[in-house]
């Protein structure tokens, strides 16, 4: 049987692409019974006489899954930022990250509008940057002004699905129309869509850039740690994590224990003290929530 990605679903159609051939699909009714739901990112096998009648026969297995998007095998999400107008926030980056860390998927940190900030802010930035950075992370700066910014983001896309996630307003939409002079596939919906946010339509497409694909849907803007325990959050700071295995105490949650590595490393600079104290803060969080309930 063939098989395709789905790269979109729009009231109740799925549209499959396999090779050159893109292909609308109705879900077999066998998946309603299952309550197994296609998702756009899936691998799928199909069947269809023609390019408009198709049907989806089988889902292969998922590597992952997000709720919202909702978009199966993600290999990375494009958490973008603003260094300005929205001012660039550690305490929300860090927020993302460790939301996206739990999720097993891999970010990549955007930080848009350099071409706002003057030569302090600029320099303030490429710090945060260096930070991140050493902690392990891909951290990428770029202007909707600067082709060459937004051009060496590609290698970043190829071969991977990705996701654009970020607040209202830090750039989003423009960055992927900066990049659309790369879009491959041609379809009206393309160019329509990305002009979406005013409009309602709830659909999720993938759009082909380079050889990647590239989730256009304006994704998560906000998030909180509903499922996170305090035991594991120091695991999603990746800097945090690796220090864990030397604290004295198996459990530590690093606040008030003795001979903790964690603090340690803070004290002597080679954790940066305010992603400590927004892990605090987390904690905190965490706690309330589990108060509450
Ligand atoms: N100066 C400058 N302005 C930018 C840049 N990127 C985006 N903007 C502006 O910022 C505003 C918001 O940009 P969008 O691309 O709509 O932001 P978004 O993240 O898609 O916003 P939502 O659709 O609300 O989620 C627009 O006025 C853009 O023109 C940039 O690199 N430099
Ligand atoms: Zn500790």
């Amino acid at each position: 049987m063939p098989n395709g990605l789905i790269v979109k679903s729009l009231s109740g159609f799925y549209y499959v692409q396999d090779e050159d051939s893109y292909i609308q699909c109705r879900g077999r009714g066998l998946f309603r019974k299952q309550k197994r739901k296609p998702l756009v990112g899936d691998r799928v096998e199909y069947e269809a006489e023609n390019n408009t009648d198709g049907y989806i026969m089988e889902l292969l297995e998922r590597k992952n899954e997000l709720v919202r998007p909702p978009i199966a095998n993600v290999d990375q999400v494009l958490l973008v930022f603003s260094a300005l107008e929205p001012d660039f926030s550690t305490l929300l980056l860090d927020r993302f990250l460790v939301h996206i860390e739990a999720s097993g998927i891999e970010p990549v940190i955007l930080i848009s509008k350099m071409d706002l900030v003057d030569e302090k802010q600029e320099a303030e930035i490429r710090d945060y940057a260096l930070h991140y950075e050493a902690i392990g992370y891909r951290v990428r700066l770029t202007s909707k002004e600067d082709e060459q910014g937004v051009n060496w983001l590609l290698p970043d896309l190829d071969d991977r699905i990705s996701v654009v996630a970020g607040q209202s307003g830090v750039g989003k939409s423009s960055l992927l129309n900066a990049l659309k002079p790369n879009l491959q596939i041609e379809t009206d919906e393309i160019s329509t869509h990305l002009g979406r946010g005013k409009h309602t339509t709830r659909h999720v497409e993938l759009l082909s850039i380079g050889s990647g694909l590239v989730a256009d849907t304006p994704g998560f803007s906000s998030v909180e740690f509903t499922e996170i325990e305090a035991e594991d959050l120091g695991l999603y700071f990746p800097e945090i994590a690796t220090r864990i295995p030397d604290c004295k105490f198996r459990g530590c949650l690093h606040t008030s224990e003795p001979k903790c590595a964690v603090k340690d490393a803070v004290q002597d600079g080679t954790i940066q003290s305010y992603r400590y104290e927004h892990y605090l803060s987390f904690l905190e969080e965490i706690r309330q929530r589990k108060r509450r309930y």
